[in-house]
C-alpha cells in the first residue's frame, strides 16, 4: 500500500495513525511545505519503518511555481534523503537541490543524479520532461553504480499537470506489488507516457496546463496492450525445478517432465540441468519453451544466462556464486525475470538492489538434491521473507508432508514453494504435482492467502 503525505497540521496526527494502524509497505511523499513537516515525517518513519520510501521532492511545479519553503530544501538534504529508497526530482528540483545551476543537457542530468545520490538515497531518478531540444522524454536513473538512460517518446500536449506526482505514485505502487526498483521506474514511465498519449487532446479548464486521465487502461482496451506484467509473483506458487539425473533415472525426457509438471498444475518451470552440454541444453530448452508458452507458464534457466538468451527463455535463476544478478540484469535487460538464491536478509537486500525479481530461499529442510547445502530452517526462511522487498519462494526438502507448514508461516511475501525431488524423483510427475497443488491451495484457503 502506498500513502500520500498531506500537508501542514494534519500531517503528524494522520501519519502516525496511518503508519501505526495500517499495514503500510510503501510511503510516497507529496509536497512537504515546511521543515517541520519533514521532521515529523522522518520521526514517524523511524518509529514505524516501511519497506520502501519514495521521495518526490515537490518544490517546483511543471508550470514553474515554487511550492515549498526554502527551509524544506535543507530538510530533504539533511534528513529525508538518507531514509529514501528513491528520490525523483524534475530538472528544476534537481537544480534547486544542488545549489541552483540549471540542468540543460543529458550530461548535466547524469552529474546531478550522481550528486543527489551522494546526499543519501539508494536510487535517484532525474526526470527530464522539461529538457529542451529533445524529441524524446529522457529520464536518468542512477542506482549507485550504473546510470541508466530511460528513453520514451515525448507526447505533445498541454495536459501535463501532475505528471511528476503520478510517476512517483506509480513507482510506489509497483514497489508495493513487489517489483525491483528499475522495473518499478520503467513501468511508471510507460504508464505516464500512455496516460499522456490517451489524454493529449482532452480539453478541460483554461489554464496553461490541463490534467490527464489516470483511468485510461480501464477506458480503452487499446492501452492494455503490453500492460500484462512480465512477472507475476503469484507464478511462484508451485515452482517445478527439473533435474536431469532424476529424469534419466525414471526414463523420461526433459520435455516429458515439463509437460507433466504443467499438466499437474505447476505455475513456473526452472530447467536445472547440471550435466547438459551447452548445445543440447539450448535445444531442449527451446522445446520446453514451446510447451511452456502454449500453457502461459514462465520458463527460467538455472545458472546459464547464455542459454536463457540463446533460447529466448523468460529469465534465469542465479545463486550466490553464479553470475551476479546485476550483471545478469545488464545482459538480459529489464524484460526478463531474474531470481536469486538467498539465505540471509543481507543477501535479500542486495538481490533487490541488483534488480532481481524474486528470491529463492532455502534449504528450508535438509535435502539430498543439492550437495553440502546449508539448511536455513523455517526461522531462516521467515527472517528472509520479513526483510525482503521482493516476493520469496521457499526451496529445499519440501514435499507433501511439509508443504502446508511452509505456506502457513504467515508472511505475505512468501508466494510459493519450489520443488525438485518430490516432483521429479517420482514415477508420475503429473500426479505428484497435482497432489502438491491441492495441499498448497488448501493451506492458502486456511490462511486467506490469494491463490
Ligand atoms: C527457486 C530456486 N531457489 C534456489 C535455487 C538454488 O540455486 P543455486 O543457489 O544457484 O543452486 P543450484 O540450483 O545452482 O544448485 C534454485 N535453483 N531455485
Ligand atoms: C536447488 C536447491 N537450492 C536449495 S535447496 C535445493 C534443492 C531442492 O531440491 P529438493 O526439492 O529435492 O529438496
Amino acid at each position: 500500500m502506498g500513502v500520500h503525505v498531506v500537508p501542514e497540521s494534519f500531517v503528524e496526527e494522520q501519519l502516525r495513525s496511518v503508519l501505526s494502524d495500517m499495514d503500510v509497505d510503501v510511503v510516497k511523499t507529496g509536497m512537504l511545505p515546511s521543515i517541520g513537516v519533514v521532521k515529523v515525517l522522518c520521526d514517524s518513519l523511524r518509529k514505524f519503518p516501511v519497506k520502501a520510501l519514495v521521495v518526490d521532492p515537490v518544490m517546483v511545479s511543471t508550470s514553474g511555481d515554487t511550492l515549498s519553503a526554502p527551509s524544506t530544501l535543507s530538510g530533504y538534504r539533511d534528513q529525508l534523503f538518507a531514509m529514501a529508497d528513491i528520490v525523483t526530482p524534475n530538472l528544476k528540483e534537481a537544480s534547486a537541490l544542488l545549489g541552483g545551476a540549471p540542468l540543460k543537457t543529458v550530461y548535466d542530468m547524469r552529474d546531478a543524479a550522481k550528486s543527489i545520490y551522494n546526499l543519501g538515497p539508494r536510487h535517484v531518478l532525474v526526470k527530464g520532461g522539461d529538457l529542451s531540444d529533445s524529441s524524446d522524454a529522457i529520464d536518468i536513473f542512477f542506482d549507485g553504480q550504473t546510470c541508466h538512460e530511460l528513453r520514451g517518446s515525448r507526447v505533445k500536449t498541454r495536459n501535463t499537470h501532475g505528471t511528476g506526482c503520478t510517476m512517483a505514485s506509480c513507482i510506489a505502487a509497483e514497489l508495493a506489488k513487489g517489483s525491483a526498483m528499475l522495473q518499478a521506474v520503467q513501468e511508471a514511465k510507460a504508464f505516464v507516457e500512455s496516460a499522456l498519449h490517451y489524454s493529449k487532446d482532452m480539453a478541460i479548464g483554461n489554464g496553461p496546463q490541463g490534467p490527464f486521465d489516470h483511468l485510461f487502461r480501464l477506458k480503452s482496451p487499446h492501452y492494455n496492450v503490453g500492460a500484462t506484467p512480465r512477472f507475476n509473483p503469484d507464478d511462484l506458487f508451485l515452482y517445478a525445478v527439473t533435474d536431469s539425473r532424476m529424469n534419466k533415472k525414471w526414463g523420461r525426457s526433459i520435455t516429458d517432465a515439463v509437460q507433466a509438471a504443467i499438466e499437474g498444475g505447476a505455475t513456473i518451470i526452472q530447467l536445472r540441468e547440471k550435466e547438459a552440454e551447452t548445445r543440447e541444453f539450448i535445444e531442449s530448452a527451446k522445446a520446453c519453451l514451446e510447451i511452456c508458452r502454449s500453457s502461459r507458464v514462465p520458463l527460467l534457466i538455472n545458472d546459464r544466462v547464455d542459454v536463457a538468451l540463446a533460447c529466448g527463455a523468460d529469465g534465469v535463476h542465479v545463486g550466490q556464486s553464479d553470475m551476479p544478478a546485476r550483471t545478469a540484469r545488464e545482459l538480459l535487460g529489464p524484460g526478463k525475470i531474474i531470481g536469486v538464491s538467498c539465505k540471509t536478509p543481507a543477501q535479500a537486500e542486495k538481490a533487490w538492489a541488483d534488480g532481481a525479481d524474486y528470491i529463492g530461499c532455502g534449504g528450508v529442510f535438509p535435502t539430498t538434491t543439492k550437495e553440502d547445502n546449508i539448511t536455513v530452517g523455517m526461522e531462516g526462511l521467515k527472517a528472509v521473507c520479513l526483510a525482503s522487498k521482493l516476493p520469496v519462494v521457499a526451496i529445499g526438502g519440501i514435499g507433501i508432508a511439509n508443504a502446508r507448514s511452509v505456506m502457513e508461516i504467515g508472511v505475505p511475501n512468501l508466494k510459493g514453494i519450489a520443488i525438485v525431488s518430490a516432483l521429479f524423483d517420482r514415477e508420475c510427475v503429473a500426479t505428484e504435482t497435482r497432489k502438491l497443488r491441492s495441499v498448497l491451495m488448501d493451506a492458502c484457503s486456511r490462511t486467506n492467502l490469494s491463490v
